[in-house]
């Protein structure tokens, strides 16, 4: 966030970024919608929270072409699981490719559908409160519904990560008033007002809110 491009270099170069996600970051780099893609240094930033908590059961929402759901997948024993939400095929078969390179493709389950339909299953699935973590990086004005579903499905003491809440420094410009900017301003002042959850909004990469899930809901 707001680092120069000399500062961001050296960030990079202080991350320990495995082999294949650096191919993954490379294939990536020449396609469509790579700005999307988060930073080396918040996928392990997502990677060290999932093994603090000593996750086995992930959630992810907006794969695109699948870096971060590697790192998190990367960081998970072998009998751990992530949930990967995502509409775009296209997109998925990169993922899937680089799940396969990295040898994890046996703990990722892949839903091919709208990220609240999927989301909605798992809960009618008898789901609910047996999630560890949760990543939140898909439709800008669907946040507040992904992040209810979530804390159905998060146990308590579990988390849900949410990026872009900085949205390019947007959300503190009032003279900026597009619908995603609003969606995202309002998301932040829930989050800020709601007593189900401890905060911390970490200024990474386009900024990502870590919330921990106090109450069963
Ligand atoms: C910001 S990108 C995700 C980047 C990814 N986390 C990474 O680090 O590479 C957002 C993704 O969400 C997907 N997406 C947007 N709306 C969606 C929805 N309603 N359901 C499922 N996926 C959605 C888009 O197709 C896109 O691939």
């Amino acid at each position: 966030m707001g680092a120069t491009p000399q500062l961001y270099e050296y960030l990079l170069a202080n991350v320990r970024e495995h082999p294949v996600l650096r191919e993954l970051r490379e294939e990536t780099a020449a396609m469509r919608g790579s700005q999307m893609q988060v930073s080396p240094a918040q996928a392990q930033l997502l990677a060290m929270l999932a093994q603090i908590l000593g996750a086995q059961r992930c959630i992810e929402v907006g794969v695109y072409t699948g870096y971060s759901s590697l790192a998190v997948a990367l960081a998970l024993p072998e009998s751990g699981r992530l949930v990967a939400c995502e509409r775009d095929e296209r997109c998925l078969e990169v993922a899937k490719k680089y799940y396969q390179r990295a040898g994890v493709s046996h703990k990722v389950d892949v839903k091919h559908a709208l990220a609240a339909d999927s989301l909605k299953s798992l809960i009618d699935g008898g789901e609910a409160n047996s999630y560890d973590f949760a990543f939140v990086d898909a439709d800008k004005r669907m946040y507040e519904e992904y992040y209810e579903l979530l804390l159905k499905l998060v146990r308590v003491g579990g988390l849900i990560v949410i990026d872009n809440v900085l949205w390019y420094g947007r959300v503190a410009d009032p003279l900026v008033n597009d619908l995603k900017t609003i969606s995202i301003r309002n998301f932040n002042k829930k989050l800020l007002e709601d007593n189900r959850v401890n905060i911390s909004m970490v200024p990474i990469g386009d900024g990502m809110t870590i919330c921990r899930k106090l109450v069963d809901t």
